[in-house]
Parts: C-alpha cells; sequence; structure tokens
C-alpha cells in the first residue's frame, strides 16, 4: 500500500499499452489501474474484439481511474495514389469520430507497408499536413511511428524530417524506442528534436537475438531492463529533449499475453521507475519526475539464510547441517530458533508453529523462508524496494528485539535488510543467545542461492533484483536436464549471487521442485570453501551425503582440460567436478537431493572464475536423479 502511494504520487505520467497484458479488456483495466498506472493505449482490435460500444469503453477506462493516452495503430496511410488516398482519409474520418467516442485525442500511424504506397518524403508530407486538417476539425492529434520494418520510413530521424515539413501543429512525432534500438540507430539522434513535436513514447526493450525485426517485435518484446537494448540511452535522449508526456510500454510478448495480468502490469510500473531512476543517476543535469530514494546499492554479502520446517522435521535438516560441518552455536532470544554457524556462515532453523516461518512450512514444506542481506544502509535500501513496488513484511518484534526491514522475495519468501551502521549490524548479540562456534569443515560464506521457479516468472525476477539492489545479469544459460531444459539467469550483486532457474518441464529436476514444494522457492545454496578437497574430507568424516558423480566425467574432464591425472583422481574420489573459464579454475561438489529435490552444493573458485559450472549442470543433474531413484526402479 505504501510502495503505491510514492508510485502515484510522482510526476511522471505512465501508461501501457492492452497488447502488453492477457485477459479481457476488463480484466486488464483492473490490472492496470491497480499496478499504478495512469493511462492505455487502446489497440484498436482489442476495442474491435469486445462487445462494448466505443462510449462504455471509454467509461470504464475512466471509472478504472485511468486515461485513454494514445489510440493505435493506424496503418498504411501515407503516400498513396488514388483511389486509396482518399479511402485512406475516409476511414482516418472514421477513426476520428471513434476517438472522440471513446475520449482519446491522439491516434498513432505507423509507417506505411502498403505495396500500393508511392514513398516521397514530401507526398508523405503533404499527406500528413492533410491528415492534420482533418484531425483538427475532429479536435484530435496524430503522431507518426516509424516502425522499424516501415517500406519508406523505418528510422525515427526519417519520420521526424516528415512530420517537420508537414508543419501541422496537429502532427507530431511518436517514438518507440524498440523501432529506434532494434535497427541500432544512435538514440542520441533524439537530442535535436523539440520535445513538443514528440506526442508520444512507447518504451520496450528486447533480447538480444539477430532475427526478422517484425517477428522479433511481435513476439519478444519485454520490459524495460529485462532486455538488452540500450532504453535508458534511449530514455535520457527523449528526456533531454523537454517531453513531458506520457512514458508508456508497447509490450509485444508472448508469454505476458498468457501470464497474470497484474503481475505483468506490476513488473511494467516497476521497470519505468527503475529506468527514470537509471536516467537521472547517469545523467544528473536531466529533469527527474521521480520521487527521491536511495540508488541501487551492492549487497555485501548473505548474513543469513533461515529454513523454516517443524519439530520433526528439523532433526533430518539438522544432521544435514551438521554433516556440512555447522555447529549449533546460539538460540532466538524468544523463538524456536536455532543458529547453525560455520565460517562466515550463519544457518536458522525455524520450527516456530506459529506466524510466518509456520505459514511458508505449510505452504512450501521444508525450505528457506528467509534470506538476510548485508547492506551500507538496511533502511535506504527498504524505501528503495518500496519505491520500486516491492511488497513490504512486517511481523511485530518481541520487547526489545530488533525491527528488520524486510520485503518479500521469489515465491512469498521473506528478504530482509541489514547493515553494519546501525542496530541492525548486532542481531546477533541482539536477538540471539551464542557460544562460539568450532573449527567446523571450512566453508567460509555463501557463494550463491539458486531459486527455481517456472519459467514465466524469471524476467520477473530478474527485474526484481536487478532494479532494487546495485546487480548485473551474465547471459542466460540452457542446462540440459534429461526430461527437458532448465534456464538459468545468474544476478550478481556485490558479494550476493542468485542464480535463477526456470522450468518449462515438470519432468526435469527443477520442475519436479516447484511441484513437490508448491512454488518457486530456493532449490539449492552453495557455499564457498577455500580448500575444496579439505572440505570434502572434512564433510566425508561428517557422513555428508555426497552426490556421486561417474567415472565417464572424470575421463572426459581430463581430456578436455588437460588436467594433471592424479588431480583428476582426486577429484573422482571426492566426487568434484571441475570448470574453467578465462578468469579462472572452479571445483564443485553437491549433496544427494532431499526427497524434495533440495540440495547443497560446495563450491572453490580461483583466480578471477564468474561462472557457476554451468558445462556440469547435466552432469550433476543425471546423478541426482539416479541419486533420488529407489535402486533397482526403472526411470520414472
Ligand atoms: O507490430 C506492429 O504492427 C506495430 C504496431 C504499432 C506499433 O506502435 C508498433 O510499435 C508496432
Ligand atoms: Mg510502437
Amino acid at each position: 500500500m505504501q510502495a503505491r502511494a510514492v508510485a502515484k504520487g510522482q510526476r511522471m505520467k505512465t501508461s501501457i499499452a492492452t497488447v502488453s497484458l492477457s485477459g479481457n479488456l476488463s480484466q486488464k483495466l483492473e490490472a492496470i489501474a491497480g499496478a499504478g498506472f495512469d493511462g492505455i493505449e487502446i489497440f484498436e482490435q482489442d476495442f474491435l474484439a469486445s462487445d462494448f460500444t466505443p462510449g462504455d469503453v471509454g467509461q470504464m477506462v475512466r471509472d478504472a481511474g485511468l486515461e485513454i493516452t494514445l489510440f493505435q495503430p493506424f496503418r498504411d496511410f501515407e503516400s498513396l495514389p488514388e483511389p486509396y488516398r482518399s479511402r485512406a482519409f475516409a476511414r482516418a474520418a472514421r477513426k476520428f469520430e471513434l476517438m472522440n467516442q471513446l475520449g482519446t485525442d491522439l491516434v498513432l500511424v505507423c509507417s506505411t507497408t502498403h505495396p500500393a504506397a508511392l514513398g516521397g518524403i514530401d507526398r508523405m508530407a503533404r499527406d500528413f499536413h492533410d491528415l492534420g486538417d482533418l484531425a483538427k476539425r475532429h479536435g484530435v492529434r496524430v503522431g507518426f511511428e516509424a516502425l522499424c520494418w516501415g517500406r519508406f520510413v523505418n528510422d525515427h530521424r526519417d519520420a521526424w524530417e516528415v512530420v517537420r515539413r508537414a508543419n501541422h501543429p496537429n502532427v507530431g512525432l511518436i517514438l518507440d524506442s524498440f523501432h529506434t534500438l532494434a535497427r541500432r540507430i544512435d538514440p542520441d539522434s533524439i537530442r535535436a528534436i523539440p520535445g513538443d513535436r514528440i506526442f508520444f513514447v512507447q518504451l520496450a526493450d528486447a533480447p538480444a537475438i539477430d532475427m526478422d525485426l517484425l517477428y522479433w517485435s511481435r513476439h519478444f518484446r519485454n520490459m524495460p531492463g529485462e532486455g538488452d537494448l540500450d532504453v535508458t540511452g534511449f530514455m535520457r535522449a527523449v528526456t533531454a529533449t523537454g517531453y513531458a508526456g506520457p512514458l508508456s510500454l508497447e509490450i509485444f510478448n508472448d508469454q505476458f499475453r498468457s501470464g497474470l495480468p497484474r503481475l505483468v502490469a506490476q513488473d511494467g510500473h516497476r521497470s519505468l521507475i527503475a529506468v527514470m531512476d537509471r536516467v537521472r543517476r547517469v545523467e544528473p543535469a536531466l529533469p527527474a519526475d521521480l520521487p527521491a530514494f536511495a540508488p541501487p546499492a551492492p549487497v555485501a554479502g548473505v548474513e543469513f539464510l533461515e529454513f523454516a520446517t517443524s519439530a520433526e522435521e528439523a532433526p533430518g535438516l539438522e544432521a544435514l547441517l551438521r554433516s556440512c560441518g555447522f555447529e549449533k552455536t546460539g538460540n532466538h532470544v524468544s523463538k524456536p530458533v536455532g543458529l547453525w554457524r560455520q565460517g562466515g556462515v550463519n544457518v536458522l532453523v525455524n520450527t516456530d508453529a506459529s506466524g510466518f516461518a509456520n505459514s511458508s512450512y505449510l505452504v512450501h514444506g521444508t525450505g528457506v523462508s528467509e534470506i538476510a542481506l548485508m547492506l551500507p544502509d538496511a533502511r535506504a535500501a527498504f524505501e528503495r524496494a518500496s519505491a520500486l513496488l516491492a511488497q513490504p513484511h512486517a511481523q511485530a518484534a518481541g520487547e526489545g528485539e530488533l525491527s528488520i526491514p524486510a520485503i518479500r522475495g521469489v515465491g512469498g519468501s521473506v528478504l530482509r535488510f541489514l547493515d553494519a551502521t546501525s542496530d541492525l549490524g548486532r542481531i546477533w548479540d541482539i536477538d540471539f543467545r551464542t557460544s562460539p562456534a568450532g573449527a567446523g569443515a571450512g566453508l567460509t560464506r555463501v557463494d550463491h542461492i539458486g531459486q527455481t521457479m517456472p519459467y514465466d516468472e524469471m524476467l520477473s525476477w530478474s527485474l526484481f533484483y536487478t532494479s532494487i539492489f546495485d546487480a548485473h545479469k551474465s547471459p542466460v544459460v540452457d542446462v540440459v536436464d534429461p526430461d527437458g531444459l532448465v534456464r538459468s539467469q545468474a544476478v550478481q550483486s556485490g558479494g550476493l549471487r542468485v542464480t535463477l532457474n526456470g522450468a518449462s518441464a515438470r519432468g526435469t529436476l527443477a520442475g519436479r521442485f516447484i511441484e513437490d514444494s508448491f512454488g518457486s522457492s530456493v532449490q539449492h545454496i552453495a557455499f564457498a570453501s577455500a580448500d575444496i578437497f579439505a572440505t570434502a574430507a572434512a564433510m566425508a568424516s561428517r557422513d555428508f551425503p555426497v552426490l556421486q558423480i561417474g567415472a565417464n566425467y572424470y575421463h572426459d574432464v581430463e581430456a578436455r582440460f588437460g588436467l594433471p591425472p592424479a588431480l583428476v583422481e582426486r577429484m573422482r574420489l571426492a566426487n568434484i567436478l571441475y570448470d574453467e573459464d578465462a578468469g579462472g579454475q572452479f571445483f564443485q561438489f553437491y549433496s544427494a537431493p532431499r526427497p524434495d529435490g533440495f540440495f547443497f552444493e560446495i563450491v572453490q573458485r580461483q583466480g578471477n572464475y564468474q561462472g557457476y559450472g554451468a558445462p556440469n549442470a547435466p552432469f550433476r543433474i543425471a546423478a541426482q536423479k539416479r541419486a533420488a531413484r529407489p535402486a533397482g526402479m526403472p526411470k520414472r
């Protein structure tokens, strides 16, 4: 609720095209209004397919607290010979009447792809001048957009020249980041256009894929920040012109068309706030139409991970922790929460039969319910997250205990913010009674956290992390499971590394985990060791249920990397896998999966290795599936 107030209070006017969401018109309006947008673009087809009169639609939009910022598209207008030209004007007159009934004054004309069109910049300008006269008589305005596959106009600079020559107050330019950036047109060329001649701005990002422009545009667009286009550079240029109209998302995306409209709309609004925040930070001289909130900060590290479980299931989890070298070194002052420690790693085991942990346990079973991050300034980070529409999480703290700022994260789990500069840095003294930990098995910190989710949620959660924190994404990697593909997106912010694993096939290890744990959650935690062979030996002596890796793997890895046979033999004995990149070397081993598919991983990074051992994932997954299957059972 608080987040909503911040979003509504800003001056930047936000809008989204109805094509960006699934559902019927009423469902879309509800989702768009609920996410805090000011307006919508009505895509003509959405209107034509509905049973409402134009007057009804206008009323529905206004009743939802929204305005119609744009009606679109009007196609194949300019540079036609007769009789097409007259027909195009007659068609335009009809649409202008419709716009009056809808209650909107701006229409988007996209550059022609008509086979009979003649082209010619002055012919196009004349047509637009005449259309401007017609528009004026109807009290509406016309904006010209260059489709990047337009026959004669496919560049905003040419569209601007047409508009400039049309020289009519009712005719202006419409910019769409996709069309400009997809053709790699320098967005700074926009800075030369007067802001008051830009009637409307559409924003969309897209992943860098080499394909036909039209197909790419109609199926793969995504929210600013979710793709690889320089939407920030585009918006900096737009802002520099003095443009003060709506920022409108126009996202043609197959996945969004079937997603939950409420979530897609919320991601859209978050992406607009994030992109304008980036604009003001990269180019502070530009006017900022956003309320002030803290800049994104890098995460220093993971301070604790909390498992929600029950008194019955806790011993199994604690045995696994003990086998990793953890020791129970403390208890919460008022709740049944145990602290398990080793090196810089803190794991909490919560068996509370009430409150959030219990709800999490009841929904997901034993699993990670909370992740606490160490930040430069926890309250500033919380304020920023709230401004970016994160859902705050509050649970009353006991007398004298810390009230730790928290938001909801993946799968409804909780993300807590701590810092070293306030009382929050003394959490172990204030909220816990602790005793010193022993030597452990050499685990030093959390290296990364693997969160598994349906493929459809991946973009959403990567936007969540990259907009709230100072974070960057690695390219998505495909992980081959024998029963389907899992895509993995790594996001890193300072000392926090998260891998978002998106499963669409239910038979994959990740897909089964989602089913077994009823939704997205942490499927694995990787701990770092400075000497993985010593750690493996220490854990083996504590009966760690190591994942057995087959001999075939070691023959291959020796040949592939030219590793010394003695090293490979040590790896084989300890079930350690290997990878390397330009920066350095990487060693890793795993636990067998728990019955629900959860597992631990131990890693050692050498030099500047930046990956996660993705080339080993198929072997790891096959081994985990073997380990999870009772001996003698045929595969599924
Ligand atoms: O794909 C299209 O045809 C289309 C139509 C209208 C737009 O504003 C646009 O960017 C693309
Ligand atoms: Mg467009």
